[in-house]
């Protein structure tokens, strides 16, 4: 992946462009796709399954194709009513593990109450679960064997490596413990050798905790939770958190903000992800990788 993020030598932190650091391996999977193409005759195949119609969603899904339909593989998305029963999404989630066509299964989260999400991630096949989700993919994780990782997680590791700072016996603190994004993040970092600590809601003296990380990840969703003077001067901040706060005048929308206060921090920080911009453009471009390598491995490459 072209780096694109330098270290910065003045005194402020250097803003990490996700979209860019993206948009590199975007460039960078399209010849790997076509090559793919060309020795099987066929795309990479990735299936969205997305039930009912949470606007943020259906954006992200929506997103999710364009990207994989611009770098050359074949997208399907199946938006289902949001009344679908439990039995018909692991029904669809059965025929898409049989086809051939499909080589990743990624469904949309959060699903509706109704429905376990458990039990319809673990009815995706291991190898078609793009999203890293299934128990057999988290526990190679686990053992230090990653197959398939998390998409989130595994663009913030992308993004700390282009960072080109040394990890290697690093104090890293992941604040949130989701199993989307906070426990892949610190098994992700034990591979790369830091020192790792996760933090939750019911950990002590989070502040003191954060002071002492080099690499500081927070994934709580809290707007503004962590304040500039609880990072350590130098540290690495990756912000995964994407909040959108109540409309105002300037926002009828509503601004999108992460979990940390981003003026405070840039301050104090060595480096750090903006919020939108930072980790959110990696997960997608992140899966596209995944959507390819599961390709890659199903055929046998
Ligand atoms: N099956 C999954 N569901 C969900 C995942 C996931 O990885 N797999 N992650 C999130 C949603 N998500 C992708 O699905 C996602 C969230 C945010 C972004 C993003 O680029 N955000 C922008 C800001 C928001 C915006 O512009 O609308 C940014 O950070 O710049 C991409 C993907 C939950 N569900």
């Amino acid at each position: 992946m072209k780096s694109a993020v330098a270290l910065n030598t003045e005194n402020e932190a250097r803003i990490i462009d996700g979209r860019s650091a993206a948009a590199a391996l975007c460039e960078d999977l399209k010849p790997r796709v076509a090559g793919f193409r060309a020795r099987h005759g066929h795309a990479p195949g990735l299936a969205v399954i997305l039930v009912g119609s949470d606007p943020a969603s259906a954006i992200y899904v929506r997103r999710k194709g364009e990207q994989c339909r611009a770098i050359g593989i074949a997208s399907t998305q199946h938006t289902l009513p949001a009344e679908t029963s439990e039995q018909d999404v692991l029904d669809l989630v059965a025929r898409l593990n049989d086809s051939a066509e499909v080589h990743g299964i990624l469904v949309q989260l959060p699903l509706p109450p109704h429905i376990d999400t458990r039990r319809v991630l673990a009815a995706v096949s291991p190898a078609k679960d793009v999203d890293g989700f299934h128990v057999t993919n988290a526990g190679w994780l686990a053992i230090g064997k990653p197959t398939l990782a998390p998409c989130t997680p595994w663009g913030c590791i992308r993004l700390l490596r282009a960072l080109g700072v040394p990890l290697r016996g690093k104090r890293a603190l992941v604040v949130g413990r989701s199993v989307i994004v906070g426990r892949p993040m610190a098994q992700l970092l034990l591979i790369e050798d830091c020192t790792v600590t996760i933090a939750h809601r019911h950990s002590e003296n989070l502040a003191d905790l954060c002071r002492e990380a080099d690499i500081l990840v927070v994934a709580v969703g809290i707007p503004g939770l962590i304040r500039g003077d609880w990072i350590k001067p130098g540290a690495v901040v990756i912000d995964v958190g994407i909040n959108r706060l109540p409309p105002d005048d300037a926002t009828p929308k509503g601004r999108i903000v992460g979990d940390v206060v981003f003026d405070e921090a840039s301050a104090v920080a060595r480096a750090i992800t903006p919020v939108p911009g930072g980790v959110g453009p990696m997960t997608i471009a992140c899966l596209l990788e995944n959507t390819l390598r599961a390709a890659e491995m199903i055929a046998g490459d």
